[in-house]
């Protein structure tokens, strides 16, 4: 009898999850921060919790192999909102899962955890990181968190560094970091049926012909991406126009994460620069 817990049910990813996840298991618990999610799977329930409160998110663990972490502010926002869910949240998370002998989880991280390295770096999975705002700095403590999980107590982890991850590429950046969600599919069910993972971060990218970074390190998990974005090229160049290779939003791979304030969010930014009044 196989359990899965997956956190941040109701977010955008954690949507596209829940049907696959639950033929994956047995029984599948969804939890959020909302109230309900609708169209539960015959094997998955839903309870309501807030990560950054363990007595509420720890005993939902109880019993799990594996953990599906998703929930958090998925956004640069100022450091003491993301205090509670990015971080606090994580470290519940992972106490939680020693405390009920979880065997291993799989985290979405993010880009943002390494969004200030150049992206003709080519960076492989070696690189240190290099947090482009507050939210991947919750990142990058979280993958630090796992990593010591692994080597202190044995829980597994495969950390997800997601890029942009949308049905289809929506503008020029996503030509080289798109990840489809068929292929955020295949990344958790690998990092969920490979034999042995240990700590393993991976890049959470699609096989884009444009892909700037390098997952050779992490091959053993045997993820072989199905989707490139470069169908989408010929339009997202034409209403891109003329892009300024010197802009940090075009040579970093956080994107506009790189170039904005501290605290202030970084998805209202990617809205006015895709309306041209930034
Ligand atoms: C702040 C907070 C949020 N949530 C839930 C609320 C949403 O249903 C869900 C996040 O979903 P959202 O649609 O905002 O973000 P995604 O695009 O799915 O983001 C995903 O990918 C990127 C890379 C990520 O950093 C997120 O952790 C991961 O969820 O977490 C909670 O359950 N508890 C909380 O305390």
């Amino acid at each position: 009898m196989t359990k899965f817990v997956l956190t941040g049910a109701a977010g955008a990813l954690g949507s596209v999850l829940r049907g696959p996840l639950s033929q994956m298991c047995d029984e599948l618990l969804s939890t959020d921060i909302v109230d309900e999610i609708s169209d539960l799977a015959p094997n998955e329930r839903f309870v309501q919790a807030d990560v950054s409160q363990r007595d509420q998110i720890g005993p939902l663990l109880e019993g799990a192999d594996m953990v599906i972490h998703f929930a958090s502010i998925a956004d640069e926002a100022p450091f003491e909102e993301l205090l509670g869910p990015n971080f606090i949240g994580a470290y519940n998370i992972w106490e939680s899962a020693h405390e009920h002998g979880v065997r291993r989880i799989i985290y979405a991280s993010s880009v943002h955890a390494v969004g200030m390295h150049n992206v003709n770096d080519g960076i492989d999975l070696d690189a240190p990181h290099r947090p482009d705002t507050y939210y991947g700095l919750a990142k990058c403590f979280t993958e630090d968190l796992a990593r010591m999980h692994w080597e202190k107590r044995g829980i597994e982890c495969v950390a997800i560094r997601i890029f942009s991850c949308s049905p289809e590429p929506g503008n020029a950046r996503a030509l080289g970091s798109w990840l489809s969600y068929g292929d955020l599919i295949q990344l958790v069910q690998r990092g969920i049926e490979a034999p042995t993972v240990g700590y393993t971060a991976i890049f959470g990218i699609s096989g884009n012909t444009r892909g700037a970074v390098n997952n050779a390190k992490a091959s053993y998990l045997g993820y072989v991406p199905q989707d490139n974005a470069e169908y989408m090229a010929a339009e997202l160049l034409a209403k891109a126009g003329k892009l300024d290779p010197q802009d940090p939003q075009h040579m970093k791979l956080g994107g506009p994460f790189a170039i904005v304030p501290l605290g202030e969010s970084g998805v209202a930014m990617i809205k006015r620069l895709s309306e041209g009044n930034a």
